[in-house]
């Protein structure tokens, strides 16, 4: 940043913002990210996570344009992962080897394998308080989400949230509020959700659900990507809730590759036959769409539809990178449905059967294999079979 945003009194935004990364372990940041990280003024400075290692110069200058960072007494940790950590060592050198480092009992251990070195730990886990002058940090464990050591660090008498990566969205740019960007945030904020913590969605409803009872008041939710929620914190709860209830929704996602365009002409039947029945549909064919982009479109679905080419007696390359993928994290409530064109031995749907019902998934037709070229008859066969999953899909949702 140009110059640190002060979000509250005594408290600045001191992170980064990376407009360059376009692949973050293997999700499509096509806006960029931001590495938040926050400084806390007061009888003692504390610095609340660091940024990727690339990024520390930045950081420190940052920090610099309020005080010499040699003046930070404590630094917490609520994640370990190298986007937040990276810079940790560098920090601590610049700052003082023995300050205090706060963290999770899991985060101590995960530092330690991160770095191969000890720190002076101060090991917190939930309900533990850091009273310092007019200021509480209170700490909340989150373990999981989404990784063992992840923690929240609450500003009690501010009533903030620093949320390590839930609630983030990978986005850059030159909005830093929610009341900024508005509604525009929610896509980024969805698709983040889908790629990073579906798969932790029962966790996310037991959090959601002790946090309620713990009745916190939120003025700002401080997430370490992208935008800070401050207009309406409340917003990013509700879609968490809604998006970990894993509840499906009338659209069905029809998800093909193809090497001789007959699998996607089954796919386009497939589709036409969904809308005739007036169920909404996204035909995403995988070497135009990014996996990260079709995970962010099944998270609502309510059936799902994928189509391979038999290819060297399996699935087609990038339908198996996708589907290692999805499987990875856990879609639930899908109905399901495969198709595909063979020349001989036609394994591929199959196989995705097996993937379907390896993810619990409602398979509700044995699915439709074709060889070589469709004709007429097997294009309407694929027409029914749309119809078959809109038909399924609306009388689950009646
Ligand atoms: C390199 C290669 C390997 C193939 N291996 C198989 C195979 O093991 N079993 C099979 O049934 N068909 C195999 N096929 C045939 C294709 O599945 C068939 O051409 C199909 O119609 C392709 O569908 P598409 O047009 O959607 O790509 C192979 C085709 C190619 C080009």
């Amino acid at each position: 940043m140009y110059k640190p945003i002060e979000i509250a009194d005594g408290i600045y935004s001191v992170g980064c913002r990376d407009w360059d990364i376009r692949d973050f372990h293997g999700y499509s940041t096509y806006e960029g990210t931001t590495y938040n990280a926050f400084l806390v003024l007061g009888e003692k400075n504390i610095l609340i996570d660091t940024v990727k290692e690339k990024f520390c110069d930045e950081l420190l200058s940052n920090i610099s344009q309020i005080i010499d960072p040699k003046k930070i007494d404590i630094l917490i940790s609520n994640h370990t992962e190298m986007d937040h950590s990276g810079a940790i060592p560098r920090v601590m050198h610049k700052i003082g080897e023995n300050k205090p480092l706060y963290c999770s009992k899991m985060g101590a251990k995960n530092l330690k394998s991160h770095f191969n070195r000890d720190f002076n730990f101060q090991v917190v886990g939930s309900g533990d308080e850091l009273k310092i002058g007019n200021r509480t940090f209170s700490f909340l464990e989150t373990r999981m989400l989404h990784w063992p050591d992840s923690m929240f660090t609450y500003l009690v008498e501010d009533a903030i949230l620093f949320s390590s990566d839930a609630f983030g969205q990978h986005y850059s740019g030159d909005m830093f509020f929610d009341d900024q960007i508005g509604d525009a945030i929610m896509s980024h904020a969805k698709k983040y959700y889908a790629n990073i913590l579906l798969h932790f969605s029962p966790r996310v409803q037991a959090l959601l659900k002790d946090v309620a009872k713990m009745n916190l008041k939120i003025n700002m939710i401080c997430p370490d990507h992208g935008i800070i929620w401050r207009e309406n914190p409340s917003k990013i709860i509700e879609a968490y809730d809604k998006w970990s209830r894993q509840e499906p929704s009338k659209k069905v996602v029809v998800i093909f590759d193809s090497m001789w365009e007959s699998t996607a002409k089954m796919a386009r039947s497939i589709t036409n036959g969904i809308e005739s029945k007036d169920v909404s549909v996204r035909l995403m064919n995988t070497r135009k769409w990014h996996r990260s982009d079709i995970m962010t479109e099944i998270i609502d679905a309510g059936a799902i539809a994928v189509g391979s080419p038999t290819l060297n007696n399996g699935i087609f390359p990038v339908i198996a990178d996708v589907m290692t993928y999805v499987k990875g994290l856990r879609p639930q409530n899908k109905i399901a449905a495969a198709f595909g064109s063979y020349g001989w031995s036609g394994e591929a749907v199959k196989i995705l059967n097996k993937d379907f019902s390896e993810m619990k998934w409602d398979i509700i037709d044995e699915g439709v294999k074709v060889q070589y070229v469709p004709n007429e008859d097997d294009l309407n066969r694929c027409f029914d079979l749309g119809i078959k999953i809109a038909k399924k899909l609306k009388k689950k949702l009646s």
